[in-house]
């Protein structure tokens, strides 16, 4: 009836799951005798592949089994890069070419809009990267209870893989990070235990600027890094100070609460500010360590050009930018139009915004704090229907409510930036009835080696609607 712990089977996978692990289907007889199609979730493998495989989770609703040996591979499966792939959940098609990722990626988006009746040959190509290593600017690595510095094993948010290095991370924050993990065995610190809740350090995070080379080491713990830490911690400072002189902050943060995040309830600077600068797009940003900024800043000067050059902003038009984070699209934007109203719910990454804009001399913004859905609704009524309106929402999409109110606050154009094409797909097609047109889309890989792909695409309304 069922798949059995243990069990060999030899087996072909079919397709991809979204979680980018290969799904192959084994026949079992149920209690009539009838065949039963079981489903089996099998990492690491790619389409076609024929595996020997070894039943490892039956019980779960994704049935999971690991591969034993590769039969025969796909002509584009190579030789993962990272000492850690086998067991990270961070990267999980480092042993698909990368050309092959790209092509994939490509046919994701066009499927997701295809589902929705969009004409998928407006999809362009996937614009990959020269190099697909070393893009993230933002690491948040994990201790174990141990006190050693990690990784989380792929679907076990229990398990740390001690860090050794890691590839997609810039290199001179791997170094620091390892520094901070020696220097955390040397005082034989612990980490956190999430299930008895007790011990110090939790997590790492570590962000750089790959502009100006600024950097942040920020280290969350259960305790104020006084008393019977003021010793270890003057240590921390000053080995930072000798051998990381671009560390521009260097941050301790007090954090009890229960869930697995990073975040503070007391920040204490141990060194330096308590942000760092950046640079995207020829703009300054100021990045405290909660400010949300984009991870692959290569990539995402793509993304900043692509919606400019779809938009094709005017001196004399409004526009608004929706779930506007820290001004990242809004500040070239505003350059280019008469004024432009941001949204965003995040109060501290509106504050940045603002700054940001006044740091870069720029006077002709506006940002609220507010829900999308509550924000468009003031803004239109102060500032009057945009010519121009983009959006760049959460992986869970804009919804329906917001969508349908964009296309009743009546842009000419809209350029939708979007980190999930299924659920861009299904916010579109909520324009279709307010006559708009998609014209075309670009999907643009800001995380290579893994399933994720971005997208910038243009809408543009029907005149005689
Ligand atoms: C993918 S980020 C884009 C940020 C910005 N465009 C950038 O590139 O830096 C999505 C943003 O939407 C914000 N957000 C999430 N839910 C929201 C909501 N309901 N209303 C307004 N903003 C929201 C998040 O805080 C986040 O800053």
């Amino acid at each position: 009836m069922t798949v059995t712990k243990g069990e060999t089977l030899v087996t072909e996978i079919r397709q991809l799951d979204a979680k980018g692990s290969g799904q192959a289907v084994v026949w079992r007889e149920n209690e009539l005798g009838n065949p039963k199609k079981l489903r089996l979730t099998i990492p690491q493998t790619l389409p076609g592949e024929k595996v020997r495989v070894i039943v490892d989770q039956p019980e779960k609703r994704r049935r999971k089994a690991l591969t034993e040996e590769i039969i025969e591979a796909h002509q584009e499966r190579v030789a993962p890069q990272c000492m850690h792939f086998e067991l990270c959940g961070g990267c999980v098609w480092q042993h698909w070419d990368y050309t092959g990722q790209l092509k994939q990626k490509t046919a994701h988006v066009k499927q997701a809009i295809e589902a929705q009746g969009f004409d998928p040959t407006l999809v362009q190509d996937t614009i990959g990267m020269e190099d697909p290593w070393r893009y993230r600017n933002k690491m948040e690595f994990t201790f174990a209870k141990d006190g050693s510095l990690g990784l989380h094993e792929a679907g076990n948010f229990r398990k740390i893989i001690s860090l050794e290095t890691c590839l997609i991370a810039g290199k001179e924050m791997v170094e620091a990070a390892m520094e901070v993990a020696n220097w955390t065995k040397e005082y034989q610190l612990k980490g956190y235990d999430k299930d008895t809740h007790e011990g110090l350090l939790r997590h790492l995070m570590v962000r750089q600027s790959f502009a100006n080379g600024e950097m942040m080491l920020a280290l969350f713990a259960t305790e104020s890094p006084t008393g019977h830490l003021k010793s270890a911690v003057n240590d921390l400072i000053q080995r930072v100070g000798e051998k990381f002189p671009q560390v521009k902050s260097l941050l301790w943060l007090e954090n009890t609460d229960w869930a697995d995040r990073t975040q503070s309830e007391k920040t204490h600077v141990l060194a330096g500010r308590d942000f760092i600068y950046d640079e995207m797009a020829g703009y300054r940003y100021r990045l405290w360590f909660d400010t949300f900024f984009q991870t692959n800043p290569t990539q995402a000067q793509k993304l900043v050009e692509l919606a400019l050059e779809m938009g094709q902003p005017k001196k004399s038009e409004k526009m608004i930018d929706l779930f506007c984070g820290v001004g990242t699209f809004s500040l070239p934007f505003a350059s280019q139009v008469e004024k432009l109203a941001g949204i965003e719910i995040v109060e501290t990454s509106i504050e940045s915004a603002k700054r940001n804009a006044q740091d870069n001399g720029i006077s002709n913004t506006y940002f609220l704090a507010k829900d999308a859905r509550k924000g468009i609704d003031e803004v239109l009524e102060s500032f009057g229907h945009p010519e121009l309106l983009m959006l760049d929402p959460p992986r869970s999409g804009a919804g329906g409510k917001v969508m349908r109110r964009i296309g009743r606050s009546k842009p000419e154009r809209i350029v939708y930036v979007s980190c999930n094409p299924d659920t861009f797909a299904t916010d579109i097609s909520e324009l279709v009835p307010f006559g708009y047109t998609l014209k075309m889309v670009q999907p643009v890989d800001l995380f290579p080696h893994t399933v994720h792909v971005e997208c910038v695409a243009l809408l543009v309304r029907n005149e005689e609607i």
